[in-house]
């Protein structure tokens, strides 16, 4: 069976958590699609929360992980796109929700607010944390294209 790919994308602010996630997905046993930004040089959220919109859209993958500063500017970014649900989380728990409850296929963290062992937590758990369906699948339906 071949493996999902998993796209990520980060501004300045998120580049180191960023990279240290893409080691953590292959590590779970992924492929990683870096969509940038490659260095610490500054650069603007809406570009790389942007591009994961498209990732999304044009069927490159299906989930994917953008890290800002805080995680607002790329998640607000991103779910510009009709086809995201990016879900900005701080802890466990707020990932696995995110999954079972609003079937999220963006994970936004924010580099400059949480830890690192944080942040694997909750890529881990979005991951593998399967969609509940249900009751969520109308209020899912109900925010639109997916
Ligand atoms: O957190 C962010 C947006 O919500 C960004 O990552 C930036 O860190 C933030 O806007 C601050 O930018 P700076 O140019 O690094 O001061």
């Amino acid at each position: 069976m071949s493996r999902e790919t998993i796209a990520l994308a980060s501004d300045h602010a998120g580049y180191g958590l960023k990279s240290l996630l893409a080691d953590e997905i292959r590590t779970l046993g992924y492929d990683i699609l870096d969509l940038g930004t490659d260095s610490t040089d500054s650069v603007d959220y809406p570009d790389f929360g942007s591009a994961m919109g498209e990732a999304v859209t044009d069927g490159r993958v299906t989930r994917g992980v953008v890290v800002c500063g805080t995680g607002i500017g790329i998640s607000i970014a991103a779910n510009r796109n009709p086809r995201v649900r990016a879900a900005l989380c701080c802890d466990e728990t707020a990932a696995r929700l995110a999954r079972q409850h609003n079937d999220a296929n963006v994970l936004a963290l924010g580099a400059r607010l949480v830890g690192e062992e944080v942040a694997k937590a909750c890529l881990k758990v979005f991951l593998e944390t399967d969609f509940e369906g249900g009751r969520h699948q109308r209020r899912v339906d109900k925010l639109g294209r997916n």
